[in-house]
């Protein structure tokens, strides 16, 4: 490694394709926050060497453009292990058409042999899961990280709940960041939810705050869009990098920064038995802390029914 300096902070990412790629230049145009009061250095790790090798080169580029005192450099699995924290973007894009079983099936082989050759971490890294399907995959990588259960989440919902509250600030005329509103449970289109039932605008419940009319013709167009504004990018651009590479970027910065933001990701829920979106506090050790989210019957049978999913696939990888 590098001479170490107290205020450097790393951040390693593993696999440097389109959304690590774009993981790694926002956190580089964002370093000054990123690394809170220190320099930030950015370790890029892919079995494609080539790939790797050119990503390290181009953001360089970048980083001496910006010129905060940002480093990038290929490392080794290892060397990321021993970061502060580690972003793993490594896995197999799914292509319209593939099943999400065939994808899926690739990403957890992908997803277990990145986290075991990481192994044995850092004892205060936190691991960030990005890969698809992300509360699988971050359940998997709790498991065979053995970090503790506050060290790993994954992006899960958190873009969708910033998506969101951005498309229904279009509709209503109020801030996007005035509106507190999640999509959480499962990141998939058709298995998360939108938590209209405890929805508010300055502390004021949605169904008060905005006439029903308004809000019940919205409802149903922006669930859609909010769920399914991915696939149509993937349709027309192969992948969906700059949103989810904003939001590592975010994360990272709550995180580093021990800024104590709330925020939709997917982390081990004992209630569920596998980890799901609810909004946590986001501090240095990752999940300082989750936030109750009373919901409805309604809404609790669907968190239940696709938890039950990601517990029954998780026992399938269990049992080989
Ligand atoms: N959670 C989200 O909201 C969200 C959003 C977008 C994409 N994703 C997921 O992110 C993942 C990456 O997507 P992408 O568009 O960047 O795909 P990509 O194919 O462009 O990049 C994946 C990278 O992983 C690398 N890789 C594969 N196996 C590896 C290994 N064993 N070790 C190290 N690197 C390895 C590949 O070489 C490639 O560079 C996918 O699983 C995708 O579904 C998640």
């Amino acid at each position: 490694m590098a001479t170490t300096n107290t205020t450097t902070r790393r951040i390693a990412i593993v696999g440097v394709g389109q959304v690590g790629g774009a993981a790694a230049y926002a956190l580089i145009l964002g370093s000054t926050t990123v690394a809170a009061a220190g320099e930030l250095e950015l370790l890029l790790v892919d079995n494609n060497i080539a790939l790797r090798d050119a990503q390290v080169r181009d953001l360089a580029d970048v980083a001496f453009i910006i010129n905060r005192g940002t480093r990038v450099r290929a490392a080794t699995y290892r060397e990321a292990g021993q970061c502060d924290l580690i972003v793993v973007t490594a896995g197999s894009r799914q292509t319209l058409g593939q099943s999400n079983l065939d994808s899926a099936s690739r990403n957890i082989s992908i997803v277990r042999n990145v986290v075991d050759a990481m192994a044995p971490f850092r004892s205060d890294a936190v691991l960030l899961v990005v890969s698809n399907p992300v509360d699988l995959l971050t359940t998997l990588a709790l498991e065979v990280s053995q970090l503790p259960l506050s060290q790993v989440l994954g992006s899960g919902t958190f873009l969708e709940s910033a998506r969101l509250r951005g498309l229904m600030a279009e509709q209503i005329g109020i801030a996007p960041n005035s509106i507190d509103i999640y999509a959480l449970g499962v990141h998939t289109p058709s298995t998360q939810l939108t938590a209209w039932s405890t929805a508010t605008v300055a502390g004021v419940p949605l169904s008060q705050s905005i006439p029903s009319s308004t809000l019940v013709g919205m409802q149903p167009v922006l669930e859609r869009d909010t769920a399914h504004l991915s696939e149509v990018i993937v349709r027309a651009k192969g992948a969906t990098p700059f949103g989810i590479g904003a939001v590592v970027s975010s994360i990272c910065a709550s995180v580093l920064g021990d800024r104590r933001n709330v925020r939709a990701v997917t982390h081990f829920q004992p209630e569920y038995g596998c980890c799901l979106s609810m909004p946590a506090v986001l501090g240095r050790e990752g999940i300082a802390k989750t936030i109750e989210v009373p919901l409805s019957e309604e809404e609790r049978r669907k968190v239940e029914e696709s938890a039950k999913m990601v517990r029954g696939m998780m026992e399938g990888i269990r049992q080989g």
